[in-house]
């Protein structure tokens, strides 16, 4: 089956014809019904779902859809105006977008007032700016957000596969990013977990740390009908910004920035995890086996020493200054410390996980508690992450 997405058109919509083995009928601009019509009027919208779901991998303008890869595309022009319309971009602003896809986000931010637009997206795309003259406003990065490196950012639009809406979240909240607001379409109930709505984990390590360095307000939900193909969940978009001013102490006698970073340590393989099984899906067997391998042989909590031993981690006095980043954890000892000083600190470590009981626990499984008690003993013994 064949189909197409028409880039030309605002939104994007891939066009399908009738389900079964039929070639998707080709629309265009003047001759058929405009995109996100067909897409949103009621007598043609289940006949259009069930041929793009039985479309799933079309290809057809440069653009094949992946359902592994999250590629449900946003139809409504009013949805998409709510986005922008909340995230503000000023004149002068650098905007980054995660998971762009065919544009329908990327489009509007390029005649916005902002200044750039970087866009990360695994897959492709973008080839709209072209079409409206304002390519020299885009820079499109074709990665794994999780994976590369942002560049600095004023608002962030995140609209990405939902599996990796947790780790990419803390990513931008947590990391050294300086921003005015984050805008993010993702899993309607992410976010309630997020609110700590009862029964979904009120007290989870995201939960607790996104309060602490950011105010969060729930836009609007999105049903799952607005999108193409239609997902089985339905979606919400909701907006970060940074707390004007930000508690020093995550509690009495604990810095916050250490919190932070202990905690983003500690569960770093779980969102390395994550990221891979993201890529499970993408038929990545390579990249997941080799993770999933490292998961195998080490609980996450006991990975914090491998990520400080071979990430900057340590001192020569014995003070633990972590200062590690996601882009160097490649197994090579970038510290300049000797082995020897690398097996004697990941000791210290051990030494500190098996008196607390939480040799090879996961770190993502813990309470709130529990590794406040770890950090206040790593502390104890001299430990430190900053
Ligand atoms: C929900 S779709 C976004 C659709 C887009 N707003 C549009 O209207 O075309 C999610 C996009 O995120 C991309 N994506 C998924 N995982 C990603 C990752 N780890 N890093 C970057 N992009 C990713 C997918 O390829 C897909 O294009």
């Amino acid at each position: 089956m064949s189909g197409e997405c028409n880039l030309s058109q605002d939104p994007v919509v891939c066009h399908g014809g009738s389900e079964a083995n039929s070639p998707i009928k080709q629309e265009s601009p003047s001759s058929g019904p405009n995109a996100a019509a067909l897409a949103t009027s009621a007598p043609n919208r289940p006949r259009l779902r069930r041929a793009v779901a039985a479309a799933w991998h079309w290809h057809g303008g440069g653009f094949r859809l992946h359902k592994a890869r999250g590629q449900h595309l946003l139809t409504n022009p009013r949805v998409l105006d709510v986005i922008i319309a909340h995230a503000t971009p000023h004149p002068g602003n650098a905007v980054l977008e995660t998971g762009p896809g065919t544009g329908n986000i990327t489009a509007r931010l390029l005649a916005s007032p902002a200044a750039s637009i970087a866009a990360v997206e695994v897959d492709a795309v973008t080839a709209r700016a072209a079409g409206l003259g304002l390519a020299h406003k885009l820079t499109v990065t074709k990665g794994d957000a999780m994976a590369v490196g942002l560049p600095e950012f004023d608002i962030c639009i995140v609209s990405i596969s939902y599996g990796i809406s947790s780790p990419l979240t803390a990513k931008l909240l947590f990391g050294l990013y300086r921003f005015r607001a984050v805008t993010l379409l993702v899993q309607a109930q992410f976010v309630r977990r997020l609110m700590g709505a009862p029964g979904h984990g009120e007290h989870n390590l995201l939960t607790t740390n996104a309060r602490l360095v950011a105010d969060m307000r729930l836009l609007m939900d999105v049903s799952r009908t607005e999108f193409v193909p239609m997902p089985i969940v339905d979606s919400s978009i909701v907006e970060f910004r940074p707390k004007q001013v930000r508690p020093k102490e995550f509690v009495t006698g604990v810095d916050l920035d250490e919190w932070l970073e202990f905690t983003r340590t500690a569960q770093a393989p779980a969102a390395a995890l994550a990221a891979a099984q993201e890529e499970e899906k993408q038929e990545e067997e390579d990249t997941r086996r080799h993770l999933q391998a490292g998961r195998d042989g080490h609980g996450a909590i006991n990975a914090i020493s491998e990520s400080q031993g071979h990430s900057g981690g340590g001192s020569k006095d014995g003070v633990v200054v972590t200062g590690n980043n996601e882009d160097d954890c490649d197994g090579s000892d970038t510290s300049g410390f000797s082995k020897e000083e690398v097996v004697a600190f990941k000791e210290r470590i051990a030494g500190a996980l098996q008196s607390a009981a939480l040799a090879n626990k996961m770190a993502s499984q813990l309470p709130n508690d529990e590794l406040l008690r770890l950090l206040r003993l790593f502390i104890h013994r001299g430990i430190r992450f900053r």
